[in-house]
């Protein structure tokens, strides 16, 4: 699978940390992601040995920076362009990372400038190859504090996107949606938790959503309360949403062809169904069992570790969450923005009419069917129902059950949500798209 192996790819090159000063480890982090596409995430977790030998103010300092220089990628690219008359030589990785997080700093973080700037000449002198490039670092970091006004004044709202990636946002969505996506994807945003039932206490200064999760604001999960006691788990308020679609799954068979790390699977299963859950990625299937042990749910669970395309049975229900671009998902990955490219969309569209022609035939007669992604690619969504109308005549389109899903269903009876919308009065969630299907033949 294209996805998987670009993971498996990434996860070969964890990112090598040197030193222990916190900007020296964001830049660590920086190069990583921007240099060898290592997704952040992955790239956060493995510098936390090193980030473990500073004080925790230091350590939260390091991937704070990182995490902004990813966010801001582009638009920290174009106001270095403004101050520098010549690109950097293309191998200079090293250099540009260490530019590119002290821009983060002097841009978007209330760090002191002479700190930002000292320690961005400091790193590169101590670089092998980057002492000849202290002398222009400070001069365009100094001249960036001087002009950072006019700078961020003047930032077009799309130098924060890839161009092929914009132009098909305003081609599908709109110049003005696609403004709106731009705007949300500069926020850090909220922690969203799905809880295992009714009963299970809300933390404290949590809001509750109309999914029956809860939103905080974006902070250490593990410092939350209850954690331990596993009666709730991370996941985006869009991410609650297609597991709801399915509808009433109490005591009823359901598949889950591409469950890891198995946040839908965990819905189902507290919702009262038998799940077997499908993951082909090894990693990634142990998450899952070890999500389900943490939330005592293994018990409703069964997980297979194989390949969806060999799915077989008659379930009452199916839930395909296929793998897509998760063009959805930047405000929580921004760096998924710059590792994508316009091809991956045909690839991945192309797999989902498989993996999708294989789920209806799963479905037993009269059953449900979801196909789920979390991308804002109308190839991967809107489409693929085109598709399934004229190929797989033993689906019909079902209505969307009433509840959280309602406010974002369409004129053509699919779910949509754009993470610049809101979700009972909260502002952003997860871009997805969800269809419900029952197999009528
Ligand atoms: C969008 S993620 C699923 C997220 C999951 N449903 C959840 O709610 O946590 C897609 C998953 O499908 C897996 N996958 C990709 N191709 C697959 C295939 N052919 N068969 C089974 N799983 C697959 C990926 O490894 C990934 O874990």
């Amino acid at each position: 699978m294209a996805q998987q192996n670009a993971h498996r790819r990434n996860r070969a090159r964890p990112p090598k940390t040197t030193g222990t000063d916190p900007r020296a480890i964001a830049t660590t982090i920086v190069d990583a992601v921007c240099e060898a596409h290592t997704p952040l995430a992955y790239a956060l977790e493995e510098v936390a040995p090193a980030a473990g030998r500073l004080e925790p103010r230091d350590a939260a300092l390091a991937r704070a920076i990182a995490r902004v220089t990813v966010r801001r990628r582009g638009d920290i690219d174009w106001c270095l362009s403004q101050l520098m008359t010549k690109k950097l030589p293309r191998k200079a990785n090293e250099v540009r990372a260490v530019l590119r997080m002290s821009a983060a700093q002097l841009l978007f973080m209330r760090q002191a400038d002479h700190a930002a700037v000292n320690t961005a000449v400091a790193l590169l002198k101590s670089k092998p190859g980057g002492a000849g490039f202290a002398g222009l670092a400070n001069a365009v970091l100094r001249r960036m504090v001087r002009e950072r006004d006019s700078l961020l004044a003047t930032l077009p709202l799309e130098a924060n996107t890839p161009a092929w990636l914009w132009s098909r946002w305003v081609a599908s969505w709109g110049a003005d949606a696609a403004a709106a996506l731009a705007a949300i994807h500069r926020e850090e945003p909220t922690l969203d938790l799905a809880f295992a039932g009714p009963d299970v206490p809300r933390p404290e200064g949590s809001v509750a959503l109309p999914t029956g999760g809860a939103r905080l604001p974006a902070s250490d999960v593990t410092a939350i309360d209850g954690y331990g006691e596993g009666g709730w788990w991370v996941q985006d308020a869009a991410a609650q949403l297609p597991a709801l679609v399915v509808g009433d799954v109490a005591g009823k068979r359901v598949l889950d062809m591409c469950a890891a790390p198995g946040g839908k699977t965990m819905q189902l299963a507290a919702a009262g169904a038998t799940v077997t859950a499908m993951e082909i990625d090894p990693d990634r299937a142990e998450r899952l069992r070890e999500n389900l042990a943490r939330t005592r749910l293994s018990d409703r669970v069964e997980v297979v570790v194989a390949d969806a395309m060999d799915a077989e049975g008659s379930f009452d229900a199916v839930l395909l969450d296929a793998p897509c671009s998760a063009t959805g998902t930047l405000r929580r990955q921004p760096d998924v923005a710059f590792s994508k490219s316009e091809k991956d969309i045909g690839l991945l569209a192309h797999l989902q009419k498989n993996l999708l022609r294989r789920a209806a035939e799963c479905v037993a007669p009269g059953g449900i069917l979801v196909y789920a992604t979390c991308s804002i690619e109308p190839d991967e969504g809107e489409r693929q129902v085109e598709f399934a109308r004229s190929a797989l005549p033993s689906l019909a389109l079902a209505p969307i059950p009433e509840g959280a899903a309602s406010p974002f269903v369409t004129a053509e009876g699919v779910m949509r949500t754009l993470p610049s919308m809101s979700i009972g009065g909260e502002r952003g969630l997860d871009g997805f798209f969800a269809a419900r299907f029952q197999r009528t033949a």
